[in-house]
């Protein structure tokens, strides 16, 4: 109850707060008719659409609209710890939910899977937990292979990762794989309570640890997050704050975009986009840029009528353009394993005893302090199963957090998973925890986006499908590495014999018998849940085959001028948080529109 009273006072807080942003704003900038025609119009300031908009505006001859339906990040983003608190907000979270989620076993509850979505500048990098990995290189071959364009390769593409990083990290290998020079700072976690116990276990346990961030190979690294002084980096803060004078940038918050437009020749001319409840038209001269993210950018082709006919006319919507939209959705499935019981307060962050005046003083002189803290997480590490494609296939985010009073039904709360984490917690308050999230990193299913209805503001239907692949692949991989978990927390010196972990066992699957394979498979389904970090609803490929809508250099197949540069184009999944990725597939669709423009004035 006192969380959900806390939670109510916090929801107000915010609420105040972003009305204030849209007055400061909402009412005074709607743009005249003159200012309608821009050269490029970027549809979404969230991850990728600020490093688009800030990169395009570099050439001062070009004229960019940057159109976010939210607004400015709110005060709570800016502090590591306090970003959370923002999923679920109306004015925060676009708070989409999957359908029914039908092979989970939620003890309470809809089955339907909250996806949080940043709806602010900076969009889901405004709201994420921060923490910084690349992928496997392999993961960049990948897509080099199925694109058959080795702009994509892992050797072509490690230069935007140099050229976005501001590295400050724990690793002393700077020359090789990083740099200095970038706008995205990352920093080592500074508040991480347990991390030495975890990493001489990681030793024991026969991994080692190294920087996944040099050349991705199985291990376990401290968590590198992307954060400046302990405050957040989002896209927004990195790229698009340090040029807000920018003359011939121009940025619309509160402008949610509805339509694209195509003309006879199926060229995009402009969009059309709702503020302050008028509909408003602007002009493309170039090119019109869709980074609305995973969820937003198939809902915008398909109400512009891109995507299968068949479901278009199903909704009412006239075909335009036949492209397999939505329909390569991928997601990183995860099972969450704690709480983990552990002997010694000193491994945990213990909310109640940490957060102080002394904590607010920390982190405002000296950006350090539990503050920082992306909820208590510590670590990450990636494993590969025995029927891995040749490369990490596994990943695990290691959190600290102690079970305090309230710390289940929080957790309850953002999953909304009834009484399920708040009855598993209870009987622990006050002791030292950690909690394991183990994703499968290249799931073999894939889901689907559709539109319900043709009204650009209802909520498109997500159906992840999890664990839907035939042979069972993806469930089998989990089990390795739930297994992995219990090896690492049980079995190890360092925490298992020295902290005593403990695996809180799941009463609903206990008749199981605890560490079986039908146990764990009960455990993973007790309920389903995700990292957050859906991608590939409108998948680069070659033209023609199955999955592509748009082609190697972004272009929606069968259009002109219009591009999609975000998270949706993964045709798959990276192996790694997906922030860093999308930041990256950012840098080479901007580099991939400027390059085309260069050539066109020299022909
Ligand atoms: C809770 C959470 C935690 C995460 N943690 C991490 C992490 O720790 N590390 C990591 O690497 N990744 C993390 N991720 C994933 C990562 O943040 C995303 O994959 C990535 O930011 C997606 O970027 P994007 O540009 O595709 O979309 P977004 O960042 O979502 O940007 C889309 C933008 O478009 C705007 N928009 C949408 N529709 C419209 C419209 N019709 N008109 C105008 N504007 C529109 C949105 O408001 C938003 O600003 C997390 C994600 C979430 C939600």
């Amino acid at each position: 109850m006192a969380i959900r009273g806390m939670k109510t006072v916090t929801h107000s807080f915010v609420g105040l707060l972003q009305w204030g942003d849209y007055l400061s704003e909402g009412f005074t900038q709607t743009p005249d008719a003159d200012a309608n025609h821009y050269d490029f119009v970027v549809v979404g300031g969230g991850s990728a659409g600020c490093v688009v908009a800030a990169r395009l505006s570099e050439n001062p001859m070009h004229r960019v609209l940057l159109l976010e339906a939210g607004g400015n990040p709110h005060p709570l983003s800016i502090v590591p710890l306090t970003g959370s608190l923002l999923h679920n907000h109306p004015s925060a979270d676009w708070q989409y939910a999957t359908v029914p989620l039908n092979n989970s076993q939620f003890p309470l509850g809809d089955r339907k899977l909250p996806w949080p979505r940043g709806k602010m500048l900076g969009g889901c990098s405004s709201i994420n937990y921060m923490v910084y990995m690349r992928g496997n290189p392999k993961d960049y071959d990948e897509w080099a292979n199925k694109t058959c364009d080795p702009r994509w390769s892992y050797t072509n593409v490690e230069k935007y990762f140099k050229k976005m990083e501001d590295y400050h990290g724990s690793f002393n290998n700077h020359e090789n794989f990083h740099s200095t020079n970038g706008p995205v700072t990352v920093e080592p976690i500074k508040y991480a309570p347990g991390l030495k116990n975890l990493l001489q276990a990681v030793k024991e346990t026969g991994y080692r640890v190294r920087d996944l961030n040099a050349y991705q190979k199985e291990g376990f690294s401290p968590l590198e997050v992307m954060q400046k002084r302990g405050r957040r980096m989002s896209s927004y803060t990195s790229y698009i704050e340090p040029i807000l004078k920018r003359k011939n940038l121009k940025i619309l918050r509160y402008a949610h975009v509805t339509k694209i437009h195509l003309d006879s020749k199926l060229k995009a001319t402009g969009v059309s986009f709702v503020r302050n409840g008028r509909t408003s038209y602007v002009t493309a001269k170039k090119e019109v840029i869709i980074s609305a993210g995973t969820i937003n950018s198939a809902q915008l082709l398909l109400l512009s009528g891109i995507g299968p006919q068949e479901h278009l006319r199903s909704v009412g919507i006239k075909p335009l353009v036949e492209l397999p939209v939505g329909k390569n959705l991928q997601d990183h499935v995860m099972s969450h394993i704690g709480p983990i019981i552990l002997n010694d307060t000193s491994t945990s962050f213990m909310p109640f005893r940490d957060l102080s005046l002394k904590s607010l003083v920390d982190y405002y002189s000296r950006g350090s302090g539990p503050l920082t803290s992306p909820m208590g997480m510590i670590s990450v590490g990636v494993t590969s199963t025995s029927t891995s494609a040749g490369w990490p296939n596994i990943l695990y985010i290691i959190g600290s957090m102690g079970v305090t009073y309230g710390s289940g039904e929080m957790a309850d709360d953002v999953y909304r998973t009834g009484n399920h984490f708040t009855q598993l917690s209870n009987t622990f308050i006050g002791q030292a925890a950690h909690t394991a999230f183990v994703a499968l990193g290249k799931p073999k299913s894939r889901g689907i986006i559709e539109l319900r209805d043709k009204n650009p503001f209802s909520k498109p239907l997500i159906d992840p499908k999890y664990y839907s692949d035939e042979g069972n692949q993806d469930m089998l991989d989990m089990i390795e590495g739930y297994e992995t978990i219990v090896k690492l927390y049980e079995k190890s010196d360092s925490l298992g014999r020295k902290l005593g972990a403990r695996i809180v066992e799941i009463p609903s699957c206990a008749k199981y018998g605890f560490k079986t394979k039908a146990y764990y498979e009960c455990a993973i389904r007790t309920p389903i849940l995700h990292m957050f970090h859906p991608v590939g609803s409108c998948a680069m490929g070659k033209i023609g085959d199955a999955d592509s809508v748009v082609d190697s250099q972004l272009r929606v197949i069968g259009t002109k001028g219009l591009r999609v540069i975000d998270a949706s184009i993964m045709p798959t999944i990276t192996n790694a948080n997906t922030y860093a990725p999308t930041i990256l597939i950012g840098e080479v669709g901007a580099d991939l529109i400027k390059s085309s423009y260069v050539r066109n004035l020299m022909k």
